[in-house]
């Protein structure tokens, strides 16, 4: 514990993404850091079981890295997605560009990154990391952890700030829900999630294309791939729980492969298909949302552990990280002073992470109701074509979450507005039409009346010569 003017104290709970890269933020702002992780240290470990092998990283989580020079170290190994590389069931593929060149969203390892985050945050002489430790409780009042070691020994320590960074199923947040006014919203989806791979081929390059976000919309069920340095693509799939369990046999694996994926089969291999199939088990996915994100000056939590979503916009770690950046411009603001930062920080954070959950949700039930490839292309060649017409005015919603800053909540609502000047343009359109069809016509009959008018003449006039 210190005092007013000695260097702070924080304990960051979860060696993660977020919470080893908060231990490179906190020690950047000369705290002490202890950071605690429940696994053994991933960089000893041979597999890290469990994770999604490799994520998007974009503007956000670029920011947050750059902010403590790692943005240029993370970049040497990812690989720039600059467009989607939409996959129709006959096997057409068809790319649609993120935007402008510089525009693009990166495929990156995660155990690679997380390993890189938590390398660097040790080297700071103030940053000590303790593996094999799982967080049992900790005292909201006093600032007092308590741990269980790999041996079984319980081990304590005291510090001015908790920082929860454990994760979606976070100890902390579950004590907060005891201990505290903890407003809490949790859902699961039906939908699973399974990694599959596409190796390189045997001449060791891509199978498909490399810059790309590999996308299979089939309405209820949904693929997609990123690239991998090995060159080989991690596979998603994504697939309601009660499909899963109707595929059993190899047969089934193949007759679904067959009917909704008929193209990714022989870049899978069929071999390789019911292998990793059989041996892979499809696993859930939680939407969490609460607040505060903070107890009084002692407490706070950020990245899954405040706000799990879905990963259908592949912003949870983007967002995490810059959960990063908005605590440390609290700290900033309020010169340390905890409490007020804190405060703070929930206040600011908390509509904007619930609007990213709450995005992410809108894109799983919009793209599971009624995307497969022709609407997903139609959607997104009507985005683009509006943001090229009216550049300033009209920015995809996709556009404004993965490459800007703008916060999360303000994408939202500059959204709705583009669809109200949309919708009344469309109105306006609609009505101009009918307008002009109706005096058109207007115009047409005149025109007919004219012209029956003259006919009359004619007649007279042919009439009275006798002809
Ligand atoms: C299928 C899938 C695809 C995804 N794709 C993307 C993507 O493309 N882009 C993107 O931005 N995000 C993506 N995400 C989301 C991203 O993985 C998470 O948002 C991110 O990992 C959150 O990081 P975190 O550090 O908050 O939590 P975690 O990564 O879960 O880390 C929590 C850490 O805390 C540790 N821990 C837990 N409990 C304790 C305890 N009691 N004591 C000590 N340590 C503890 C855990 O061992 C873990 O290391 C995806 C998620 C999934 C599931
Ligand atoms: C990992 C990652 C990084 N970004 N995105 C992403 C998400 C949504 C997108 O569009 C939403 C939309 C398209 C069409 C209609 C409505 C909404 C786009 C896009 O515009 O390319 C890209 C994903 C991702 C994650 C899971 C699935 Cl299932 C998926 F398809 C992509």
């Amino acid at each position: 514990m210190s005092g007013e003017n000695q260097v702070k104290h924080v304990a960051v709970v979860g060696g993660g993404l977020v919470g080893s890269l908060n231990a490179c933020f906190f020690a950047k702002r000369k705290y002490k850091v202890d950071l605690y992780e429940m696994r053994d240290d991933i960089r000893t470990m041979e597999i890290v079981k469990g994770r999604s092998i490799n994520l998007a990283l974009s503007c956000r989580g670029r920011e947050a890295l750059k902010h403590v020079g790692l943005e240029d170290e993370v970049l040497k190994t990812a690989i720039p997605m600059r467009a989607r590389m939409i996959h129709d069931l006959d096997g057409t593929c068809h790319p649609i560009p993120y935007g402008k060149s510089d525009q693009f969203i990166n495929s990156v390892d995660r155990r690679l990154l997380n390993e890189v985050l938590l390398t660097a945050a040790e080297k700071n002489p103030q940053v000590t990391c303790h593996f094999n430790h799982k967080l049992l409780k900790c005292d909201f009042n006093t600032g007092e952890l308590t741990f269980l070691t790999k041996e079984g020994k319980e081990v304590k320590n005291k510090v001015d700030l908790i920082v929860g960074n454990d994760g979606a199923f976070s100890a902390i947040r579950r004590q907060m829900m005891k201990d505290t006014l903890l407003d809490y919203n949790q859902e699961y989806i039906p939908h699973g999630y399974m990694e599959l791979t596409i190796p390189a081929t045997p001449s060791n390059d891509f199978a498909m294309g490399v810059n790309y976000l590999h996308i299979w919309p089939r309405n209820e069920f949904m693929m997609i791939a990123l690239p991998n340095l090995d060159k080989s693509y991690t596979l998603t799939l994504f697939m309601p729980f009660e499909n899963f369990n109707q595929i059993k046999t190899e047969d089934d694996v193949m007759d679904f492969f067959r009917r909704m994926f008929p193209d990714s089969i022989p870049l899978i291999g069929e071999k390789f298909l019911k292998e990793i199939y059989q041996s892979s088990k499809a696993l859930p996915m939680v939407s969490i949302k609460c607040s505060p994100y903070h107890v009084k000056d002692k407490v706070v939590i950020m990245g899954d552990a405040a706000h799990a979503m879905v990963p259908f916009y592949g912003q949870g770690m983007n967002c995490g990280f810059e959960d990063c950046i908005v605590l440390n411009d609290m700290l900033d603001k309020h010169s340390d002073d905890l409490e007020l930062a804190l405060k703070a920080y929930t206040e600011h954070r908390n509509p904007d992470a619930k609007a990213i959950v709450d995005l992410a949700m809108y894109n799983y039930v919009e793209m599971r109701k009624s995307v497969n490839s022709k609407m997903f292309l139609l959607r997104k060649k009507i985005d683009n074509m509006l943001h090229w017409i009216f550049p300033n005015s009209w920015v995809p919603l996709y556009t404004m979450v993965s490459f800007s800053r703008e916060r999360y909540h303000l994408c939202i609502a500059k959204r709705q507005q583009q669809d109200k000047v949309l919708s009344s343009f469309i109105q306006v359109g609609v009505v101009s039409l009918m307008v002009g069809g109706f005096l058109l016509v207007r115009r047409l009959n005149q025109t007919t009346d004219i012209v029956t008018n003259l006919q009359g003449r004619i007649q007279s006039l042919l009439d009275r010569l006798h002809l």
